[in-house]
C-alpha cells in the first residue's frame, strides 16, 4: 500500500507568505492535480475526452495523460524532518481499534486503502495550555492569529470567486470528476459531485485543513489532551465505543476501562430488567421506562430510539417494553410521558450529566412524586424505580435525591453532553427496550467510522471531507445555512440531533485564542425526512436562498412494501425522489427549456429552476443500529473539523448560560408573584416586566379574555403583588 498519495505542495512553496496567488502556483497544483488523478484512477484506463462542456472553465482533467507507470509514493507531511515510527505517530486509540468485518474487506480492497500510516496524526506536544488546540498551529508551520490570515485561506477565497462563475449544470456532467467526487468506506457511499467545487477545490481545501493542523487536533483529541480549554476538559467521545482492548490514558487514568465496566453494568442491569430478576418495589416486572433528560442528555437517545424501534434486531427484542422521553418541563409533556403508565411498571431514568439542570431536574421531581403517588414514600420506592446517568462528578447529587450509587452509570466530564449518545445516557434507556446486543451494534457502527477517521488520507476521509465541504459553503461561498433529509422516517429525530451537535459546538464568535473571527462560521442546521420535506420548506431550496444538502438514502427499506398492481415498492418509490432531488437543485430548469416545453412566456421567470445548488449524497445498504453509528459518528466528526480549521473550540458551550442565568433571576420575581409579595419588576429589562404583568393577568390585557378567563388569579394573592405590578406600569 502506498503510504500516502495525497498530492502536496513541496513545503518550500507551501509555506510561502500571503502574497503567492494560485497564478503564482499554477504550475505546481496543475502537477498535484495531475497526480491526484493518476492516484485515483490508476486503476482504471482514463474516460475517453468527449469534448469541452460549455460554461465548464475549470482545469480541464480530461486532458491529464494516463498514467505511465504505477504513481510513485508522495512524501509525507513530514518528508523534510525525519518521521518518526508509525507506532509512535499513531494515537493510542487509533493504533488499535480493530478493523471490523467490513472495514477489512475495504482494507484489502484494491480500490479504497486504507491509510497504514496514520501520518496524518504525528504527536502534538501534550499540552493543557488555553489553547491546546491552538498550539497546533505551531511546529513547521507560522503561527496565525486566524486561519483567515493564511496562504491557504486566501487561494481558497480567490478560487471562490472563480467556482462561482461555473454552473453545477455542466460541472456535473464531466465523468471523470463525477468518479473523482466521491468515497466510499465500510459500505457508506458518498457522492459529492453536486457540491459547487473542482478538485482543485478539494485540493485547496486539504492543503488548508493541513495548515491548520486538522490531523494534529484530530490525534491530540484522540489521545485524551485537554482541548476543551475553557472547561479544562478532555473530549474522548470516541473513547465511549472503543473497544476493550484499547486504552486511552487521561489524567492517570485508563478511561477505557471506566467506560466498559459501566457498559458491563448497563448490560447487567438491562438483562436483569429484561429477565425479570431485577423487578420494582411491588415484585411488579419493569414494562417501561420514562427517560427524562434534555438537549444532548435526551436528542440522541431521542433519535437512536426512532430508528431501532424499526431496525430487524430491535423491532424484535423491544415487544414487551415501554420508552418514553420526558424532555421539556412543559407539563402536557409530562402528562403525555405518564400517560396511561402504572407507577409500580416503570422505571424513571433521569439523564443529566451535571444533575443540575432545571428542566430535567424539575421533570425527574415531578416523575419522583408520580411514583411516591403510586406506591408510597418507602426509600425503596425511588431506589427500586429510578436510576440516573449523570457525571462521576455529580455523585452526591444523585444520592440525595434518593437514587443509590448502584443505579447511577456515570459518563464523565470528557464527553460533552452533545457527544454523549454512545454512554451511558443512550446505553441504559436503549439497551433497557432493545437488549444490549442492539446497543453494541451500534457502537460497533461508530467505532468503525472513528477508525475511517483516524486513519484514511484526507481526500477519502468522509468526515474531513464533508468537514471541508462546510467550511467551503460557510466561508468561502457564502451559505449559512444546510439541511439534513434522510429518506428514512425512522431518522426523523436526527436533523435535531445534529442541529444540537452542531450549532451549540461551533456557534462561536472568537478563536481558541479568544480573538474575534472574521470569517463566516456556523451554519444553521435543520432537516427533515423526505419526501415529508420536499412538500414543505422544498420551494425556498430550489428558488429562494441557497441551502446546501445532504441527501441520506438506504439501499433496502427496514419494511418490504409492495402494493399488488403497484409498478414500484413504497421504497423504491420513496427513493425515486432521492435520486431526483440532487439534480432538480443542481441543474435546474432554464427559460429556454421552460419555453421549449409550451410555458407561457409570462410564467417562465416564475417556473425558472437558476439550479447551482449544492449537495451531497450518502447511500448505505439498510438503516439499522450498526450505520446509525456509523452516520452519527460521521456527522459528530464533520462538526470537529470544521471547528478545526475555524480555529474554534467545539466543545465548550457558553453561549447556553446567560439565558440560564436570567430566567433564574425571573424565577425569583415569579415566586414572590405566587407567594402575593411584591416583586422586584425594576430589576427587569421594561418590555419583560410588562409582559410578566401580561402573563400574570392571564394572557389578556386589561379587561382582556385572558383576564376574564382567570387571569387575575395570576397576579398573586395579595395586594403588595398588584402594587409591585402597578407600580412598573408607572
Ligand atoms: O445533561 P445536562 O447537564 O442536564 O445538560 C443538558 C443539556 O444542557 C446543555 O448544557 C445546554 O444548556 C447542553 O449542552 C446539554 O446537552
Amino acid at each position: 500500500m502506498h503510504s500516502a498519495f495525497i498530492p502536496r505542495l513541496p513545503v518550500s512553496r507551501a509555506c510561502q507568505g500571503p502574497d503567492r496567488g494560485p497564478a503564482n502556483d499554477k504550475n505546481t497544483r496543475r502537477s498535484s492535480i495531475r497526480k491526484m488523478a493518476m492516484s485515483i484512477n490508476h486503476r482504471k484506463p482514463p474516460r475517453k475526452y468527449r469534448g469541452p462542456i460549455q460554461g465548464y472553465r475549470d482545469e480541464p482533467l480530461h486532458h491529464i495523460p494516463p498514467p505511465q507507470s504505477a504513481p510513485r509514493p508522495i512524501p509525507t507531511p513530514s518528508s523534510s524532518s525525519p518521521s518518526p515510527p508509525s507506532s509512535a505517530r499513531a494515537p493510542r486509540i487509533a493504533a488499535s481499534i480493530p478493523l471490523s468485518k467490513a472495514a477489512s474487506a475495504a482494507a484489502a480492497s484494491p480500490f479504497e486503502p486504507l491509510h497504514p500510516s496514520l501520518s496524518h496524526f504525528p504527536p502534538s506536544s501534550p499540552s493543557t495550555s488555553p489553547s491546546a488546540a491552538g498550539a497546533a498551529t505551531q511546529g513547521s508551520h507560522p503561527t496565525y492569529k486566524l486561519p483567515s490570515q493564511t496562504v491557504e485561506w486566501q487561494r481558497l477565497v480567490r478560487h471562490a470567486a472563480e467556482i462561482k462563475a461555473l454552473h453545477l449544470r455542466h460541472l456535473v456532467q464531466d465523468p471523470v470528476r463525477s468518479d473523482a467526487l466521491c468515497v466510499d468506506y465500510d459500505g457508506v457511499y458518498m457522492d459529492y459531485s453536486r457540491q459547487q467545487m473542482t478538485m482543485e477545490t478539494r485540493t485547496l481545501l486539504i492543503e488548508l485543513a493541513k495548515r491548520t493542523q486538522v490531523g494534529e487536533k484530530v490525534a491530540a483529541m484522540a489521545r485524551g489532551e485537554k482541548i476543551n480549554h475553557t472547561e479544562g476538559r478532555a473530549v474522548l467521545h470516541m473513547a465511549t465505543r472503543a473497544g476493550r482492548e484499547e486504552s486511552v490514558i487521561v489524567d492517570g487514568v485508563d478511561v477505557v476501562r471506566q467506560v466498559h465496566r459501566v457498559l458491563d453494568k448497563v448490560k447487567a442491569f438491562s438483562e436483569g430488567v429484561r429477565q425479570g430478576t431485577i423487578r420494582g418495589a411491588t415484585g411488579k416486572r419493569i414494562r417501561n421506562i420514562v427517560a427524562v433528560g434534555i438537549g444532548g442528555s435526551y436528542l440522541g437517545p431521542a433519535c437512536i430510539h426512532e430508528v431501532f424501534k424499526t431496525e430487524e434486531e430491535g423491532s424484535q427484542s423491544c415487544r414487551d417494553f415501554r420508552l418514553r422521553f420526558l424532555s421539556n418541563v412543559d407539563p402536557v409533556d409530562v402528562a403525555r410521558a405518564q400517560e396511561k403508565l402504572d407507577p409500580e411498571e416503570t422505571l424513571v431514568v433521569v439523564v443529566s450529566k451535571s444533575f443540575a439542570t432545571a428542566e430535567t431536574m424539575l421533570n425527574a421531581r415531578t416523575m419522583r412524586q408520580w411514583l411516591w403517588d403510586g406506591m408510597g414514600t418507602h426509600p425503596d420506592v425511588c431506589a427500586k424505580h429510578m436510576a440516573a446517568c449523570a457525571s462521576a462528578s455529580a455523585t452526591q447529587l444523585v444520592e440525595a435525591f434518593g437514587i443509590p450509587s448502584e443505579r447511577l452509570f456515570e459518563f464523565w466530564d470528557w464527553v460533552g453532553g452533545r457527544y454523549s449518545v454512545c454512554a451511558s445516557p443512550g446505553a441504559l434507556p436503549i439497551s433497557l427496550k432493545f437488549g444490549f446486543s442492539v446497543f453494541e451494534k451500534f457502537l460497533a457502527g461508530a467505532r468503525s467510522m472513528d477508525r475511517h477517521f483516524l486513519t484514511a488520507p484526507f481526500e477519502k476521509n468522509l468526515p474531513v471531507l464533508m468537514g471541508l465541504l462546510g467550511v467551503w459553503n460557510m466561508s468561502f461561498l457564502g451559505y449559512r445555512c444546510r439541511t439534513i433529509i434522510p429518506y428514512a422516517e425512522a431518522m426523523m429525530k436526527f436533523p435535531a440531533h445534529i442541529q444540537q451537535v452542531d450549532m451549540e459546538s461551533n456557534g462561536k464568535h472568537v478563536t481558541v485564542d479568544g480573538e474575534e473571527i472574521n470569517y463566516d462560521i456556523g451554519e444553521i442546521d435543520f432537516g427533515e425526512p423526505g419526501t415529508n420535506g420536499q412538500h414543505s420548506f422544498f420551494q425556498l431550496l430550489h428558488m429562494g436562498q441557497v441551502v446546501p444538502v445532504d441527501f441520506i438514502g438506504f439501499a433496502e427499506s427496514q419494511k418490504a412494501l409492495h402494493v399488488a398492481g403497484e409498478e414500484l415498492s413504497s421504497h423504491d418509490e420513496l427513493m425515486c425522489n432521492f435520486f431526483a432531488q440532487p439534480d432538480a437543485l443542481a441543474v435546474g430548469k432554464t427559460g429556454a427549456e421552460l419555453l421549449a416545453e409550451g410555458i407561457p412566456p409570462d410564467h417562465v421567470p416564475h417556473r425558472t429552476f437558476k439550479g447551482n445548488r449544492p449537495s451531497l449524497s450518502l447511500l448505505l445498504p439498510r438503516l439499522n443500529a450498526y450505520s446509525m453509528g456509523q452516520l452519527l459518528a460521521l456527522y459528530e466528526h464533520r462538526t470537529a473539523v470544521q471547528g478545526f480549521v475555524w480555529h474554534v473550540n467545539s466543545f465548550d458551550q457558553w453561549g447556553v448560560e446567560l439565558g440560564k442565568q436570567l430566567a433564574k433571576s425571573v424565577r425569583e420575581e415569579m415566586k414572590l408573584a405566587r407567594t402575593g409579595q411584591a416583586p422586584n419588576l425594576h430589576a427587569l429589562v421594561p418590555a419583560t416586566a410588562r409582559i410578566l404583568q401580561r402573563y400574570w393577568r392571564g394572557g389578556g390585557g386589561e379587561g382582556g379574555q385572558g383576564k376574564e378567563a382567570g387571569g387575575e388569579e395570576g397576579l398573586g394573592e395579595s395586594q403588595e403583588g398588584q402594587e409591585g405590578l402597578g407600580h412598573v406600569n408607572n
